[in-house]
């Protein structure tokens, strides 16, 4: 399986913009390529534009979900879209799509966690249901959004629902660079599985964002590292055997207290 991450700055509030920057990477890194899956970061169509989020965000899911389908089927990739504001029934939430290659959409969520140190509770409602599992090439996968890292519950549930695979797609800012890598780090080693994360980079309103977006195997390995600063891809080739492997030789799941665990 061949990633490559899209670590794109984003112009604030214009999704005609940011969907034209998308289609112009697809052509020039993806088209012809070896990949068989791409990955965009949080928030990517309008970045954390909050005040103005009813103007511009999509409603009902669209334009965005129809633009990420028209990608997938014209590249023949797996796209996992990142997160978009999303306004439904007048509510605006932070929903991650996932679109197989044949251009079905196969996972939508909404952000659960909502960010208080970028405001977002004031601006935006959580999402109502919490992450599951999706399958692309009959390998169950999770995705969750940002601020969602810090809660290793959320992982650890869809690590036991299957998922061999985790996305992050996020806007984390450059002060908290140091959590952003070390809960990656620690996410894929405790729960044996590949770690695959976006992350925007530049700033927007005083904040400067990480980059260094990720790919970490089962065993906790940076397999690749976005630098801090640029739009640049980032992208490895998954060997999907080495998350049996890991589970084999450190039996952590089998070796689980069930009982013994407080639901906290
Ligand atoms: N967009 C986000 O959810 C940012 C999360 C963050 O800043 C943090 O967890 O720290």
């Amino acid at each position: 399986m061949n990633v490559a991450i899209y670590q794109m700055d984003i112009i604030p509030g214009d999704v005609k913009a940011n969907h034209e920057r998308v289609r112009k990477w697809m052509e020039h890194t993806v088209k012809n390529s070896e990949y068989n899956m791409v990955v965009l970061p949080e928030m990517w169509t309008t970045a954390y534009t909050l005040p103005e989020l009813h103007e511009v965000a999509d409603k009902e899911g669209e334009p965005t979900t129809s633009f990420l389908q028209e990608m997938a089927r014209t590249y023949q990739v797996h796209v996992i879209g990142g997160s978009f504001a999303n306004i439904v029934d007048g509510e605006a939430f932070n929903t991650a799509c996932v679109v197989n290659k044949q251009g079905e959409v196969v996972y939508q969520y909404d952000k659960i966690h909502l960010v208080p140190m970028l405001d977002e509770p004031t601006y935006l409602a959580g999402g109502r249901k919490t992450a599951e599992t999706f399958e692309l090439d009959g390998v169950k996968m999770g995705i969750i959004i940002c601020y969602d890292l810090r809660f290793p519950e959320l992982t650890r549930q869809l690590a036991l629902e299957g998922a061999e695979v985790l996305f992050i797609v996020a806007e984390w800012p450059l002060a908290r660079r140091n959590h952003w890598m070390t809960l990656q780090k620690a996410r894929a080693i405790e729960n044996q599985m590949y770690v695959i994360s976006s992350d925007r980079c530049g700033s927007y309103n005083g904040t400067t964002f990480s980059g260094t977006s990720m790919i970490i195997d089962p065993i906790g390995d940076v397999l690749a590292e976005g630098s801090i600063e640029g739009e640049e891809t980032v992208e490895a080739q998954l060997d999907l055997s080495a998350v049996e492997r890991t589970r084999k030789n450190v039996p952590v799941f089998e070796s689980r207290m069930k009982g013994l665990y407080k639901d906290l």
